[in-house]
């Protein structure tokens, strides 16, 4: 379950009564998830999700939120976070005085942890999906990084390069020999590559850098098509390459799981939808297949670290890092063999 830290029904209900969001009905704890305290709130005005951050500080937090919030105002279905009226900011037209670690009317104080109420999402999310589902997410990947580009705030994706050179020697002494081989052989890599011109130029900006299967939301219309309702779960989120972010959502959304095999299909599908909004320029699509490699690695390293240092009070069962290293061999295998990258189709 992922409720780490209990909260009552009677702290939910004022801190919802002060962000103006109507009187508390119900407060559940959600059991998915594994980074922080998530409860569905229901008020006579609507439903909510009150999130309590288990990991990250306060100081962290106006990225995430106020990125949510400006993606909301652009018509980017994510959740938007609710605000407190008794914080007074300065009008948006003071770029200033909004951009970097600026106050935010976002964030909210439950048991002494940051915490955030955001709007609950229809839908449902689709953990087997098809083309179809992959069209809808590439289309409003791409939406999502334009719409993100005139976003003052920067802070760095806190799961690149650097955590990942950090941690590697934390869960080295977990793996066997050809494990350790290839974790250190790819780190070295992905170090090789990042020191390189053509990566340095890559088109960057806030990405979500974590939407997998299980952080979108989708409805099926009369026709039975599926309509992506909203993606979430911004916390990973940070200012690093829009084609890491790609990276990641193919790594996810276009793998076979049992096997850790790229689906040729489902590749075309979100690669093609993300082309048809934002065409990558001939850098990315030289560099896809690196990214490929890093976003498997970003992962591999993530659930190692989870696996073999779990939190203490986790009730978790912590995913599984071997799903990962799959992936990573396989993407490896393909770079003498490059995916194939369609050429770019007319921007919508
Ligand atoms: N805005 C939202 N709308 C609807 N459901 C949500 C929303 N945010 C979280 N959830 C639900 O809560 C679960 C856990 O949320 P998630 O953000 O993945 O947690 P964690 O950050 O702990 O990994 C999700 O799988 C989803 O079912
Ligand atoms: N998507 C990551 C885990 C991050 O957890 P989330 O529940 O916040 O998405 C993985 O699969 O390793």
């Amino acid at each position: 379950m992922a409720v780490f830290t209990e909260v009552a029904p009677d702290e939910a209900r004022a801190l919802l009564q002060r962000l103006d969001l109507g009187e508390l009905r119900e407060l559940r704890g959600i059991q998915g998830g594994i980074e922080n305290t998530n409860y569905f709130a229901t008020t006579d005005r609507g439903e909510y999700v009150l999130t309590l951050f288990e990991r990250l500080h306060f100081d962290q937090l106006p990225y995430y939120l106020c990125l949510m919030q400006h993606l909301a105002e652009r018509g980017i279905p994510v959740p938007a976070p609710a605000a407190d009226p008794a914080i007074h900011l300065a009008p948006m037209g003071h770029a200033l005085e909004r951009a970097a670690n600026a106050p935010c009317e976002l964030l909210h104080t439950v048991q002494g942890k940051p915490a955030a109420v955001v709007q609950k999402l229809a839908g449902h999310s689709e953990l087997q999906p098809t083309a179809a589902h992959c069209n809808e997410l590439g289309r409003l990947l791409a939406r999502m990084h334009l719409a993100a580009r005139d976003f003052p705030r920067i802070q760095p994706n806190l799961r690149g390069l650097p955590w990942w050179n950090e941690t590697t020697p934390v869960v080295l002494p977990y793996l066997d020999a050809p494990q350790s081989a290839l974790l250190q052989s790819e780190l070295a890599y992905q170090n090789h590559v990042a020191e390189s011109p053509a990566y340095q130029a890559l088109p960057r900006g806030p990405i979500h850098a974590d939407l997998f299967r299980d952080n979108a939301m989708f409805s099926v219309d009369d026709d039975g098509n599926p309509h992506l309702t909203g993606v979430f779960d911004f916390y990973f989120a940070g200012t690093d390459t829009w084609l890491f972010d790609l990276a990641v959502c193919l790594n996810d959304w276009a793998i076979d799981l049992p096997t850790g095999t790229p689906d040729a299909h489902r590749t075309a599908a979100l690669l093609d939808a993300y082309c048809a909004v934002r065409p990558l320029n001939p850098a990315e699509r030289k560099l896809l297949p690196a990214m490929l490699r890093a976003a498997a690695l970003r992962f591999w390293i993530s659930r190692l670290w989870d696996f073999h240092l779990p939190r203490e009070a986790s009730m978790l069962k912590p995913h599984d890092p071997t799903h990962f290293e799959r992936v990573l061999r396989q993407r490896v295998r393909q770079l003498d063999d490059p995916i194939h990258v369609r050429p770019p189709l007319q921007a919508a």
